[in-house]
C-alpha cells in the first residue's frame, strides 16, 4: 500500500506591516515569510474504505477539526469514489505560537492527496482551495521563502541569506483574533514597495501590542536582544534571534534561562516538501 511521507516546515515572519482592514473585517498585511528547515512530519496511506482516518503524535490536537482533517475533506469530493487516507501527524512544531505549524500541516495534506488521489490540481488552484482554511496556508502551499500581500496570499518568492534563528515560545497563549481585533492594534502602516521594505530596517506591527498584554514576550525579547536582532513572528508568541553562523545561535540556547523553550533552525529559500515531492513522483 503506497505510502508518502512529507513535512510540513515552520515559518517566521522576518517582517509584518498592518497596512489596513477590509470591509470583511480581515486585514491587509505585507510580510516577508521564512520558511525553516524544520517542522511537523506527515505520513499518507492510501486507502479504498473512502475513508478519512486521522491520528497524531499530541492526541490534544486529535480530532475532526485539526486543520489536516479539514485539509483532507476539502479534496475527497474531487477523488475518485472510495478514495480514502490514513494520515499519522508527528506534531513538533510549538502550537499557537505564530510558526504556523498547523497551516503547513494543511498545506502538506493539500499537496500530498493532490499526488496520491492523482487529482492534477495546480499549485494555483491548491492556494486557493488552503486560503479557504486559513490566510496562512498559500504560502505552504507556494513552499518559498516569499514577500506575501493581501492577507497573504498573493506571494512573490524571494532569496535571502540562509541564516540561523533561536525561536523561543513563551509559555502565553496568543489569540490571533484577539491581537487583530484590538483597538490599539498599528493597522495604518502605509503600503510600501517589495524593494523599500526589503531594504529598510525590518518590524512587526502587532509586537508593541503583544508585548505590553503579555510582559513574558517583552521579557523574552529583551533577553534576546542583547545577543542578536530580534523580533517577533506573525502575531506571536515566539520570538526569534537572527545569527548568521549555527554555533552562535546554539551557544545562545544554551545560556536560555531554564524557564524558557527555544531551539534553532535554519532559514531556508524552499520548503523540504517541494523536494520531497519532486522525489516522490
Ligand atoms: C498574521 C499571521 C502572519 O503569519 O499570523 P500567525 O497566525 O502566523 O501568528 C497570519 O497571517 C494569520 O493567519 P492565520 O493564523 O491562518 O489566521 P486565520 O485563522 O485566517 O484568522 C484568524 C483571525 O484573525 C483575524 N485576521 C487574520 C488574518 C488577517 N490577515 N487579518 C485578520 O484580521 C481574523 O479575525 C480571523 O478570524
Ligand atoms: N494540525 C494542527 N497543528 C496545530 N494546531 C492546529 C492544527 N489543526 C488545528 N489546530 C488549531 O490551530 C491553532 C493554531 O495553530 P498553529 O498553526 O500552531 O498556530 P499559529 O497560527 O499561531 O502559527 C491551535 O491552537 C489548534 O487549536
Amino acid at each position: 500500500m503506497a505510502t508518502l511521507t512529507l513535512s510540513a516546515p515552520a515559518k517566521l515572519n522576518l517582517f509584518l506591516h498592518i497596512t489596513g482592514r477590509r470591509a470583511d473585517g480581515y486585514h491587509n498585511l505585507q510580510t516577508l515569510f521564512q520558511m525553516l528547515d524544520c517542522g511537523d512530519q506527515l505520513s499518507f496511506t492510501l486507502t479504498t474504505d473512502g475513508e478519512i482516518q486521522f491520528s497524531c503524535s499530541d492526541k490534544s490536537i486529535e480530532n475532526d477539526s485539526n486543520l489536516v482533517v479539514r485539509a483532507a475533506r476539502l479534496l475527497q469530493p474531487l477523488a475518485p469514489h472510495n478514495a480514502g487516507v490514513r494520515i499519522y501527524l508527528d506534531k513538533r512544531v510549538p502550537m499557537g505560537g505564530g510558526l504556523g505549524g498547523g497551516s503547513s500541516d494543511a498545506a502538506t495534506t493539500l499537496l500530498a492527496l493532490n499526488q496520491l488521489w492523482r487529482l492534477k490540481l495546480s499549485n494555483a488552484q491548491l492556494c486557493e482551495l488552503g486560503l479557504t482554511l486559513g490566510a496562512d496556508v498559500p504560502v505552504f502551499v507556494f513552499g518559498k521563502t516569499a514577500f506575501a500581500e493581501g492577507v497573504g496570499e498573493k506571494l512573490q518568492p524571494v532569496s535571502l541569506p540562509e541564516n540561523y534563528y533561536l525561536i523561543v515560545t513563551p509559555q502565553v497563549h496568543v489569540s490571533t483574533a484577539e491581537v487583530f481585533n484590538h483597538a490599539d492594534l498599528i493597522r495604518n502602516t502605509p503600503v510600501m514597495s517589495a524593494k523599500d521594505l526589503l531594504d529598510s530596517e525590518w518590524k512587526n506591527d502587532c509586537e508593541t501590542l503583544v508585548k505590553r498584554l503579555y510582559p513574558e514576550v517583552a521579557m523574552v525579547l529583551d533577553w534576546l536582544i542583547e545577543y542578536a536582532p530580534s523580533r517577533m513572528t506573525g502575531t506571536g508568541a515566539s520570538v526569534f534571534a537572527e545569527f548568521q553562523d549555527e554555533l552562535s545561535a546554539r551557544q545562545t540556547l544554551a545560556k536560555l534561562p531554564a524557564q524558557w523553550r527555544g531551539f534553532v533552525a535554519k532559514g531556508v529559500n524552499q520548503s523540504a516538501v517541494l523536494t520531497e515531492l519532486e522525489q516522490a513522483v
